[in-house]
Parts: C-alpha cells; structure tokens; sequence
C-alpha cells in the first residue's frame, strides 16, 4: 500500500473516557502534528458523548480533525496507532473504555476493504460522535459510499451529545 500518494484532506476521530479526557485529547493533537507531514486544517469542537457500544463505561469526550498530507494511508495508521500507544491504549475489551482512540474516518476519497485498514472507516456514517464535530469542520463533507455527512447524522438517532464550549483543541 505504500509509495507516493497525492496531497489529499484526512479525517481523524478522537476519543477518551479514561483519566484525563482533555488532556488525552490535547496530547493526541499535539503528538499528531509534531512529526512533519501532516498539516493541520481544522479541529472541531468538544464534544461529550454516551458510550456506543460496548459494555457499560463512562462518557467520551470526542472531537474530529482533518489535515493535509501526501503521507500513503498506512503510514498515517502507523502515526495513528503510535499516538495511541504514547497515551497508553492497552487494546483489550472491544469497543471498551480507552485512554485514547484514533480513528483513520477518511483519506480523501479513498476506499479500502483491508481489515487492517478499511476506509472510509466502516462505522462512521452510523456514529453521531463522528459525524457531529466533522460536520462542524465542514459543512459540505461527504462519506464515499455513503452520502452527505449531514444527511447521515440526520438518519441517525439516539445517541446523546453535548457540545463543551468550556473545551477547546488547538494546534
Ligand atoms: N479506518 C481505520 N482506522 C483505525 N483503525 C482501523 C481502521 N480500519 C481498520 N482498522 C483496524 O482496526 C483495528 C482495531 O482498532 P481499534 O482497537 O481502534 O477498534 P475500536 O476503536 O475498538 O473499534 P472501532 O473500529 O469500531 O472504532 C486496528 O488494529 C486497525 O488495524
Ligand atoms: N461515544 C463514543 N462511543 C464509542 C467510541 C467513542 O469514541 N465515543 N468509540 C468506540 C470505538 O471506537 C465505541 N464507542
């Protein structure tokens, strides 16, 4: 999957609900863009979500960023999952609590079945702590596959968030 790729925008999605949710957050954004190659574009709003999924556990704080970069997808994941680790993401109970997850939600148009990369992620269009904070970046995003971002988080019910206007990411 490696090799030259064209500039195009990456979407990221953030997330904790353990410890210190901003901070994993704030260091997430900041360990992301240290390295060179990727640029940043926008960082959404904060928001506090209800857990989907997954056993009982407490509330995420979420937030979505997009960038710039030519770097080939898999190179991002490595970046990605790096960051992860840095925060101390033990990988166990699926869709259980976590210090800091970072999920690879699209790489411009881009698709790809490979499990150890599906893009454009294959749950996203179903999760409003995706779809909220990404529409907020941008209005006009789309979902290959899928459909308008917007329409998506329309047809999705229930799930419960709040937008923390006491929180903010910077770059
Ligand atoms: N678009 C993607 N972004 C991040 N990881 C992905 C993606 N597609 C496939 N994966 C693979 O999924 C594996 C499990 O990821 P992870 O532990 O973050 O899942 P999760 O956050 O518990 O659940 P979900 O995938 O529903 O968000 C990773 O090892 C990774 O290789
Ligand atoms: N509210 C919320 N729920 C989740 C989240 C998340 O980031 N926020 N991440 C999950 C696995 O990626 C599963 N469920």
């Amino acid at each position: 999957m490696s090799g030259l790729a064209a500039q195009r925008r990456v979407v990221l999605s953030l997330g904790s609900n353990v410890g210190n949710r901003m901070t994993a957050l704030q260091s997430a954004v900041d360990a992301l863009f240290d390295a060179p190659g990727l640029e940043p574009v926008a960082l959404s709003p904060v928001y506090e979500t209800a857990p989907v999924g997954g056993p009982e556990q407490e509330p995420f704080l979420n937030a979505v960023v997009t960038a710039d970069t030519t770097m080939p997808a898999d190179v991002l994941l490595e970046r990605a999952q790096s960051v992860e680790e840095a925060l101390g993401r033990v990988r166990d109970v699926r869709w259980g609590p976590r210090t800091l997850d970072v999920d690879i939600i699209a790489v411009g148009g881009e698709r790809s079945d490979d499990p150890r990369l599906t893009l454009p992620h294959p749950r996203a269009h179903e999760r409003a702590f995706v779809l909220r904070p990404w529409a907020d970046v941008d209005p006009g995003a789309e979902i290959a596959g899928r459909g308008a971002v917007l329409d998506l988080l329309a047809a999705v019910g229930g799930q419960e968030l709040n937008r923390r206007d006491d929180l903010e990411l910077r770059v």
